[in-house]
C-alpha cells in the first residue's frame, strides 16, 4: 500500500514512512492510494470477535511490510490491554433505536486514546528497529495532548511538545498535560485558540531545516495512522447492530473532521454505514460549509465543549481531496486561499460532500439540555462533546439504528456538566490525586521563532543529559 499527499506533489511513501513522517513536505496530508475492500462476508465474519481481533483484519491491509503478523497483533494488544472496559467500546441503548458508542474508557478517558496508544506502540517498534529519536510536536483543544503524552511519556527517545491555548481547555484537561513529571513531556500554554496551535505546528512542519534537525513527527490526526485506527470501532459497532445485513447511522460529534473521516473510510471499505452525520458546536464552520458550500473561519468562539472550538478543520481536506476527484493542485489551490480567508467549494464537490455527509450543529443551550434531558431519561451521563453528538442524531433519527460517538468521559468537563445536571462526574480512582499533583508548563506567545526555541533548547537539554 502506497500513501499519496491530498497536494499531489510530496513523495509517495509507505505506511511506515508515512506514519513517522506526520505532515506531507508539500503541506498535504497523506492517504491511501487506494482503499481496500472487505466483502460482506468478511465483514460478517467480525461478529463476535473481540475488539483486537476486529483491529487486525481491518488495518492490516493498510500497512504493507511495516510489520510482521505477529508483530502487528502483538502491538494491537498491548495497545488495548490499559483500557478500563473488556468491550474496548462498548454500545449502551438511549433510545429505540439510538445507540452511544462509548469511546472513553482509554488511559485518558477519550476517543484519541484508540489511535494514541496504537500509534504510541507502531513508533516505539519503529524506533527501536532504526535506533533514532524523534521530536513529537502536537496541537490540542485538550484530548489529542493528554493523549499524546500517555502515549509517548517516559521514552528516552522521544520528546513530546504540546501545544494548549492558554486558558482555553478544561481544568481536567490541563492537569492531564501539566502533571506528569517525566522529563521529556512538555507542556506549552500558547496564547491564541487552537488553530492558532494547529497553525503553528504546520510552521514547524513546513520549515524543513526546522523540521529535520529535530527529527519532528506528527500525532495529531494530520497522521494518517491516527485517522485509521480510528475506522476500527465502525466496524465493531455497525457489526453489533446487525451490519453488514443491515445499514447503521453514524453521528459524530467533530472538529477537526478525523473521527467522522474515518467513519467515511469505513463506509468506503464496504461497511454498509447508511447516514454519517457531523454534528458541530457552535463552531458550526463545517455545517455550514456542507449546506453553503463556503468554508470561511471567522473565529473560534470558546464554548462548553472546548475540545471541537476548532475552525480551521484540517481533515477536511481530505474530504476535499475526494470530493476533487483527487486532484491535488485543486486542493493546493484551496488550501492556499483559505490561508487569505477562505474558499467557494466547487458545484461537483460540493455535491458530492453532501451525498457523503449530513450535518446539524448544536448550540450551547442546546447542549446543557442535551445533558440534562438525557440523563434524566436514560441515566447515561454525557461529555458536553457527546451531548453536541447526541442533539443533532435526534433531528435525524428513524430508518436504520443511530449510533452517536460518545468521544469523552464526563469527569474531563465537570463544570459544564454539574451546571447542566445538579451533579458533578467524578474523576475515575487512579486519577482522584490529579488536583493535589504540582504542574509543570511553559506560558509562550503565539510566535513561531520562540516555539523553535523553545523546542530546540529543550531538546538540547535533554540530549546532554
Ligand atoms: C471530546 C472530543 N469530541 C470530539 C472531537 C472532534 O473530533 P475530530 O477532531 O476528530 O473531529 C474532539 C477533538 O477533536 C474531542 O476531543
Ligand atoms: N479535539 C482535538 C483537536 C486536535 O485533534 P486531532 O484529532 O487532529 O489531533 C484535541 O482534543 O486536541
Amino acid at each position: 500500500m502506497k500513501y499519496i499527499s491530498t497536494r499531489g506533489s510530496a513523495p509517495v511513501l509507505p505506511f511506515g514512512e508515512a506514519m513517522m513522517t506526520g505532515l506531507a513536505r508539500d503541506g498535504g496530508l497523506y492517504v491511501p492510494e487506494t482503499i481496500p475492500q472487505m466483502t460482506h462476508d468478511e465483514i460478517a465474519a467480525l461478529a463476535g470477535l473481540p475488539y483486537g481481533d476486529v483491529a487486525f483484519r481491518v488495518m492490516w491491509p493498510y500497512l504493507g511490510d511495516t510489520f510482521t503478523e505477529t508483530e502487528f497483533r502483538g502491538l494491537i494488544a498491548k495497545a488495548y490491554e490499559g483500557f478500563g472496559h473488556a468491550a474496548r467500546a462498548p454500545l449502551v441503548q438511549i433510545g429505540a433505536d439510538h445507540f452511544l458508542l462509548e469511546l472513553f474508557h482509554g488511559p485518558t478517558l477519550a476517543f484519541k486514546d484508540f489511535a494514541m496508544q496504537l500509534i504510541g506502540q507502531m513508533m516505539q517498534a519503529t524506533l527501536a528497529k532504526s535506533g533514532q529519536r524523534i521530536t513529537i510536536v502536537g496541537a490540542t483543544s485538550g484530548d489529542t495532548g493528554s493523549a499524546a503524552i500517555e502515549a509517548f511519556r517516559g521514552l528516552a527517545n522521544v520528546d513530546v511538545f504540546i501545544l494548549f491555548p492558554h486558558g482555553r481547555v478544561s481544568e481536567v484537561q490541563r492537569r492531564q498535560m501539566t502533571t506528569p513529571t517525566e522529563s521529556n513531556v512538555h507542556a506549552i500554554a500558547m496564547d491564541g485558540d487552537f488553530d492558532d496551535c494547529q497553525a503553528r505546528v504546520k510552521d514547524m512542519f513546513n520549515d524543513f531545516d526546522f523540521r529535520d534537525g529535530v527529527r519532528l513527527a506528527g500525532v495529531n490526526s494530520i497522521n494518517w495512522a491516527r485517522v485509521l485506527a480510528q475506522v476500527v470501532y465502525y466496524f465493531t459497532a455497525a457489526v453489533s447492530l446487525g451490519a453488514p445485513h443491515r445499514k447503521v447511522d453514524f453521528t459524530v460529534p467533530t472538529g477537526n473532521f478525523g473521527d467522522i473521516f474515518a467513519g467515511y473510510i469505513a463506509r468506503r471499505m464496504g461497511l454498509p454505514i447508511g447516514r454519517l452525520i457531523v454534528a458541530t458546536n457552535q463552531n458550526d464552520i463545517l455545517d455550514r460549509a456542507l449546506k453553503t458550500g463556503e468554508y470561511r473561519p471567522d473565529g473560534v468562539r470558546p464554548s462548553i465543549s472546548p475540545s471541537m472550538d476548532i475552525q480551521v478543520s484540517s481533515n477536511f481536506e481530505r474530504a476535499l481531496f475526494d470530493a476533487y476527484g483527487r486532484d491535488g493542485a485543486a486542493v493546493a489551490q484551496l488550501m492556499a486561499e483559505l490561508k487569505t480567508g477562505g474558499f467557494s467549494i466547487s458545484q461537483g464537490a460540493a455535491e458530492m460532500l453532501r451525498e457523503t455527509f449530513a450535518s446539524g450543529s448544536c448550540s450551547e443551550e442546546e447542549t446543557s439540555a442535551t445533558i440534562k434531558l438525557t440523563h434524566e431519561a436514560t441515566g447515561e451521563v454525557l461529555c458536553p462533546h457527546s451531548a453536541v453528538g447526541v442533539h443533532v442524531a435526534e433531528s435525524h433519527l428513524g430508518g436504520a439504528p443511530m449510533v452517536t460517538l460518545a468521544t469523552a468521559h464526563p469527569a474531563k468537563f465537570p463544570d459544564a456538566v454539574e451546571a447542566a445536571m445538579g451533579v458533578r462526574p467524578a474523576l475515575p480512582p487512579r486519577m482522584a490525586d490529579m488536583f493535589d499533583r504540582a504542574e509543570r508548563m511553559t506560558r509562550l506567545p503565539n510566535d513561531l521563532a520562540k516555539l523553535q526555541a523553545h523546542i530546540r533548547a529543550n531538546i538540547a537539554e535533554r540530549t546532554a543529559n
